[in-house]
Order: structure tokens, then sequence, then C-alpha cells
């Protein structure tokens, strides 16, 4: 036995560190990264810190929360994954309780921030993506049907509307066409990894779509949403929310997508659908990266 884990210290140690992987802390990192983006863009010039820094944390502290619920609600599910049998509740590393009070106190103090340093209405537009994440989709959708990830995937992609209503206090059209890019790059982005991970799922009694309705159906759909998202990244150009740099950036990005999509579908992989996955990581990054940057450095045809 390793003698951290006898010393008190140790113990702390991997408490600590299952507390953290239980917040899925690189997804709610993406998500942070998206919802201050929002916050960006919403405003000309330079945001007020104080309400920029409390927007980052209270949306932070929520999402971490309704990952820790997902996770204690899935518990038993995630010890039948391969991907999943070593999370802290599944692995039996966490009491059930000390998830729950730990997820708790994480969504109390983030929907606490946003009421009182933010504003009320982004408190209220978080507290449904918390129920919509940990309960809707987690509890009812995703044993449901395998389009519970079209549906459930409204919650993630609300952090970049969430930004902008903490910014200016409503919901405009921007804000909208930021929650609809996100809401038809989660198809690809979850598909792609189910479509790698199908047996993990059908262990689990998951009805996703690979599951469901086979390889050759699923990489088709991936490749429809790719052509959507194309569509779609394309409408800040033609609100005039983004300029030319931001259009290079779509372009360049929505071409590789397009050619990894086009290649699944044709030959189906495990490690196209594996580099899919990883591309569509990279893609929303990239996509809010260069929104951004088009933001504060406009070219002239911007
Ligand atoms: C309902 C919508 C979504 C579903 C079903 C979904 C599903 C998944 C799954 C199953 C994984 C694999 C996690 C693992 O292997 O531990 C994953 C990874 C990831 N997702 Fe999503 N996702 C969704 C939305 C989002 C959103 C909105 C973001 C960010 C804006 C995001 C960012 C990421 C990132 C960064 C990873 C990689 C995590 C890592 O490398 O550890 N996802 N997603
Ligand atoms: C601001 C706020 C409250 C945001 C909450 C929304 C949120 C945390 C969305 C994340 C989506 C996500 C991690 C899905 C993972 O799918 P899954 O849960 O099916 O994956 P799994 O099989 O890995 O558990």
């Amino acid at each position: 036995m390793r003698e951290s884990v006898l010393s008190p210290a140790g113990l702390w140690r991997d408490k600590a560190a299952a507390l953290l992987s239980l917040t899925k802390p690189r997804v709610v990192q993406l998500i942070t990264f998206c919802a201050l983006i929002g916050f960006l863009l919403a405003v000309p010039g330079w945001p007020d810190a104080v309400t920029f820094v409390a927007t980052g944390v209270g949306i932070t502290l929520a999402a971490a929360g309704a990952a820790a619920i997902n996770c204690l609600v899935e518990r038993t599910v995630d010890a039948r994954m391969r991907r999943t049998e070593r999370r802290p509740l599944a692995s039996g590393r966490l009491a059930p309780v000390e998830a729950l009070v730990f997820a708790v106190l994480l969504a109390v103090t983030g929907l606490g921030i946003l009421w009182i340093r933010v504003n009320a209405l982004t408190m209220w537009l978080t507290l449904a993506t918390f129920v919509g994440y940990a309960i809707v989709y987690t509890l009812w959708l995703k044993p449901a049907t395998p389009q519970n990830i079209v549906i459930g995937g409204a919650s993630g992609a609300m952090p970049p509307l969430l930004g902008w209503v903490a910014a200016t206090g409503q919901i405009s059209g921007d804000a909208l066409l930021l929650f609809a890019i996100i809401f038809v790059w989660t198809p690809p982005h979850f598909w792609a990894l189910a479509l790698y991970r199908r047996d993990d799922y059908a262990r689990a009694g998951l009805p996703m779509l690979p599951v469901t309705h086979g390889e050759r159906f699923t990489t088709l759909a991936v490749l429809l949403y790719t052509l959507l998202l194309s569509a779609v990244t394309l409408l800040p150009v033609a609100t005039g929310m983004a300029g030319g740099l931001y259009l290079l950036a779509a372009l360049a990005l929505n071409g590789r997508f397009l050619q990894i999509a086009f290649g699944m579908h044709r030959r189906y992989a495990h490690a196209t659908a594996r580099r899919a996955f990883v591309f569509s990581i990279w893609y929303l990054s990239g996509l809010f990266a260069a929104l951004l940057v088009d933001h504060y450095l406009p070219w002239p045809m911007s």
C-alpha cells in the first residue's frame, strides 16, 4: 500500500483529487472559456473586471456542481463502462453523500455569486441549465432516447448565452446565435465518441445512436450535423457580429471537420471516430478563440 494512502496528508490529497475529477474539469474548462467569450463579445471595449471574474467563477462552480451530480446519478452505469469505471463514485473512492454535499456546495456558491455579483437573470438561466443537464438530461433523457444528446445539448449550449446575459442583462439575437453554434456542434462531438465507445454504451444499456441505429446511420448523422454546423458558424459574419478574421478561421475549421466527417462516413474506423471527437474539441476552442480575436483585432473587412 502507498505510504500517502496511510498518512492523513495523503488521504486528503486523494480525497481532493477524487472530488476534483468528479467535476469533469476539462469539460468545465471549455464551458467557462465559451461563457467568458460570450461575455466579452457582448461589450465594446474592456469589461467591468469584477462582473467578469464573478461570471467566470459562478458559471464554473455551477457547471462543476452539475457534473458532480451527473457522476452521482450515474455511478452504477459508470461502473459498467470501461471509460468511466475508474471514476471516484463508480470505483468506491468517494461515498455518494460526500459527492452530494460537494455538488450542492459548488452549485449554491456558484449560483449565489451570480445572484449577488452579476444579475438575477444570469442566475436563473444558470439554474435552468443546471437542472437541464443534471436532472432532465442525466436522469430522464439519457436512458430514454437516442435523441438524448440532441435535446440535452441545449444545456451544454447555454454557456456563451449565460456570459452574454451576465454582461448585458438581456438575451439578444447574437447570444442565441452563439447558443445555436454549440447546439449543432454537440451531436458530432458526442456521436463521434459514442461510435468508438459503442460496446461500452451497449453494455451499460444506454440507447446511444450507434447502439440503436448502427454505425452507418450514425456516421451519416454526424456528417449532416457537421454540414449544418458549417452553415450556422457562418451566420456571425452575416449578422455582423464577426468579421474577416473569424471567417477565415471558421472556413478552415469547417473544412477540416467536414473532411474528417466525410472520411468517417465513407469508410468507418474507430481511429477516425476518435480523430473526429478530439478534433471537435479543438474545433470549438478554435472557433470561440477566433470570435474573440476578431472582436478585439478587427480586420479592415470586419
Ligand atoms: C449534452 C452535451 C454533451 C455531451 C453528451 C458530451 C459528451 C462528452 C463525453 C461522453 C465526453 C468524454 C468524457 C470522458 O471521456 O471522460 C466528452 C468530453 C469532452 N467534452 Fe463533451 N459533451 C457535451 C457537451 C460539451 C460541451 C458543451 C463542452 C464544452 C463547451 C464539452 C467539452 C468537452 C471536452 C473538453 C471533453 C474532453 C474531456 C477530456 O479530455 O477529459 N462537451 N463530452
Ligand atoms: C453552466 C452549467 C450549469 C452547465 C452545465 C452543463 C454541462 C456541465 C454540460 C456538460 C455536458 C457534458 C459534460 C456532457 C457529458 O455527457 P455525459 O454526462 O453523458 O457523459 P459521461 O458519460 O462522461 O458521464
